[in-house]
């Protein structure tokens, strides 16, 4: 698969029968591709049961780091679709695996700061490490420099990393702290996903990105980015699945992070769907900005729609 190929449209039953026939595996981004939000998109529930019928794995790859690999079953589970802890990654558990077994960090001894919600905390809690920040509500405080008990008994000499991604409750108290950490220059920065904006019905919010990149240029530092389109999330679920690249489909909504996630990781396809962040113009437009997608669809359920 290359750039020059122009996508293919599934557009009826017969190109979505061979579309689907090519993969043994789909790896789904969740935001803009299965849900916006607290709502489920069309005929989303019966494209999974089909796939699973047909004997297709199934793994859900999703940049947003707010919630735990645990707590997304839930999700999954309020929509009445069953998905096991291990069917899922999140930007925040691949963050958790790079602090371990990349910046090879000590859990037990040394601590974390958490720019984010509680998914970042619940998985790196469970990989050992202390994790101050994140939800902590003493940061939902307004901030006095004189007052903030994160900063009346100084900072803990112990936090080793700061790890910043999506915070809906984003404030001067949680960017002020984050900053000093980043300032010493003993304590790593990993950033859980780049994506700039995310999507809820009719609307785009600001995404990770946007709050990583303004504590990165408040403390004049670049982080490591750990959540699609970086290759060590990919190589982490390979591995984890044993599986065979050429017989993997990622599906996404976002073309510089879902599609070159698949098309960088040298995946067999990708294919876009257009109910999240990309257009039709988008998804056919020749740039070196991201990759083109295999194939495109107007929404997942078409799938289904279309066979049945
Ligand atoms: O961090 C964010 O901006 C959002 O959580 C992210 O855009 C959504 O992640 P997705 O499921 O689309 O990978
Ligand atoms: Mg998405």
């Amino acid at each position: 698969m290359t750039q020059q190929q122009t996508p293919t449209k599934i557009t009826n039953k017969l190109l979505s029968e061979e579309f689907l026939n090519k993969f043994d595996t789909f790896l789904f981004d969740c935001d803009g591709v299965l849900w916006l939000g607290t709502i489920l998109l069309p005929s989303i529930r019966e494209t999974l049961d089909m796939l699973t019928s047909l004997g297709k794995q199934l793994i859900f790859v999703t940049n947003n780091s707010t919630k735990s690999r645990k707590a997304y079953t839930k999700k999954f589970e309020s929509f009445g679709i069953k998905v096991t802890e291990d069917q899922i990654f999140t930007s925040g558990y691949a963050s958790a695996v790079y602090v371990r077994d990349f910046l090879k960090l000590q859990p037990g001894k040394d601590k974390i700061w958490g720019f984010g919600e509680a998914g970042v905390r619940e998985e790196l809690t469970l990989m050992g490490f202390e994790t101050l920040g994140c939800d902590d509500p003493g940061l939902n405080q307004p901030f006095d420099a004189s007052t903030s008990p994160f900063l009346v008994n100084g900072l803990d000499k112990d936090v080793k990393c700061v790890v910043a991604g999506l915070d809906h409750n984003v404030n001067y108290h949680r960017l002020a702290i984050t900053l000093q950490y980043l300032q010493q220059p003993d304590v790593e920065f990993v950033g859980t996903n780049v994506d700039s904006t995310f999507p809820q019905k009719g609307y785009t919010f600001p995404g990770a990105g946007s709050m990583v990149e303004s504590v990165a240029f408040s403390s004049g530092r670049r982080p490591a980015y750990c959540g699609k389109p970086n290759k060590n999330m990919l190589n982490t679920i390979v591995s984890a699945f044993n599986l065979d690249r050429s017989k993997c489909c990622m599906v996404g909504d976002r073309l510089n992070t879902d599609i070159r996630f698949g098309h960088e990781g040298e995946l067999g396809g990708t294919l876009l769907v257009l109910t999240g962040i990309e257009t039709e113009e988008r998804a056919l437009e020749v740039t070196s900005e991201h990759p083109r997608p295999a194939y495109y669809v107007e929404k997942l359920g078409d799938l289904y729609e279309y066979t049945h």
